[in-house]
């Protein structure tokens, strides 16, 4: 493990590096033991159930909250472009994409929002109204923000939401061109391993901790993920071992419980 400061020294070394990391909120434990790296130039994608907590993890790697044990380092002045899950437009608000990619980006000129915009081959949405987007166009001007700031490091949480199938694809194809272009780090949520693995070189495989990595190939066949997502996977299928409830509680039938079935002794995880 290196200090922070030597973080700056040495491009090879990781974007980002958590030690043995574990969330507990009121007397929940939302992540145990998690121990991450990510470098330049990869793609590394989280997948999970709903509720795994892969977003909470995000949000830990991010600096936007502080892990109750273990340890994160960043490399210092890492620049982030983050791509949210979702974004509320107040419908009344008739704000353009220019004006979206401009915020928090007072310098950006016209031509710049155009060049993020054709990026993302989205360029034709320059002077559109943010709330009159559809799913599929709202992504790709999201990314295209996230991607417009010159990021070491990309983060995108869900991307693909609201897309179709042929979108989703041509999305993730995307984001690995982006990779190429700005020879950053790609740290990505999501819930379809088919649909990433062309695009991605590394799987982290979550569940409140983290079931199974490696290779998107190794993971499908992994004996971890199997037992989360069952058997398919192409196409995939949402085949949980368990149901959550809204609050992220694992339900179980006739009795709840918010102990993940990981946590029981008889779980025979291979690592
Ligand atoms: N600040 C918090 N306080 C209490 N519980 C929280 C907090 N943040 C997240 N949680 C809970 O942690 C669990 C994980 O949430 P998270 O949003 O990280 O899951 P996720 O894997 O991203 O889910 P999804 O796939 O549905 O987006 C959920 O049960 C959520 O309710």
């Amino acid at each position: 493990m290196f200090p922070l400061g030597d973080c700056t020294l040495n491009p090879l070394q990781p974007l980002i590096t958590a030690d043995n990391i574990a969330l507990l909120v009121g007397g929940r434990q939302l992540l145990k033991d998690i121990t991450v790296e990510l470098s330049q130039g990869e793609i590394v994608t989280l997948i999970g159930p709903n509720g795994a907590g892969k977003t909470t993890l995000l949000r830990l790697l991010l600096g936007l909250s502080q892990p109750s044990q273990g340890r994160i380092w960043r490399r210092e002045g890492l620049r982030i472009g983050y791509m949210p899950q979702r974004l509320h437009i107040d419908g009344s608000m008739p704000m353009s994409v220019e004006r979206f990619l401009q915020l928090g980006q007072p310098r950006m000129k016209l031509s710049q929002a155009r060049s993020a915009l054709q990026r993302v081959g989205a360029e034709q949405l320059i002077g559109a109204t943010l709330a009159n987007l559809s799913g599929g166009e709202m992504q790709r001007v999201l990314l295209a923000r996230a991607a417009s700031r010159k990021p070491q490091l990309l983060v995108l949480d869900e991307p693909t939401q609201g897309v179709d199938v042929g979108g989703q694809s041509e999305l993730y194809q995307l984001i690995a061109t982006l990779r190429d272009e700005l020879d950053c780090g790609v740290l990505l949520v999501s819930h379809d391993l088919h649909l990433v693995m062309a695009a991605t070189d590394r799987v982290l495989c979550l569940n409140q901790h983290i079931c199974c990595h490696g290779h998107p190939e190794q993971v499908s066949r992994h004996p971890a993920y199997l037992e989360l997502f069952g058997d398919k996977v192409a196409p995939y299928t949402h085949q949980h071992n368990h149901q959550h409830k809204l609050s992220g509680d694992i339900a179980v039938a006739g009795n709840t419980s918010n102990r993940h079935p990981d946590s029981t002794p008889k779980n025979k995880e291979q690592k």
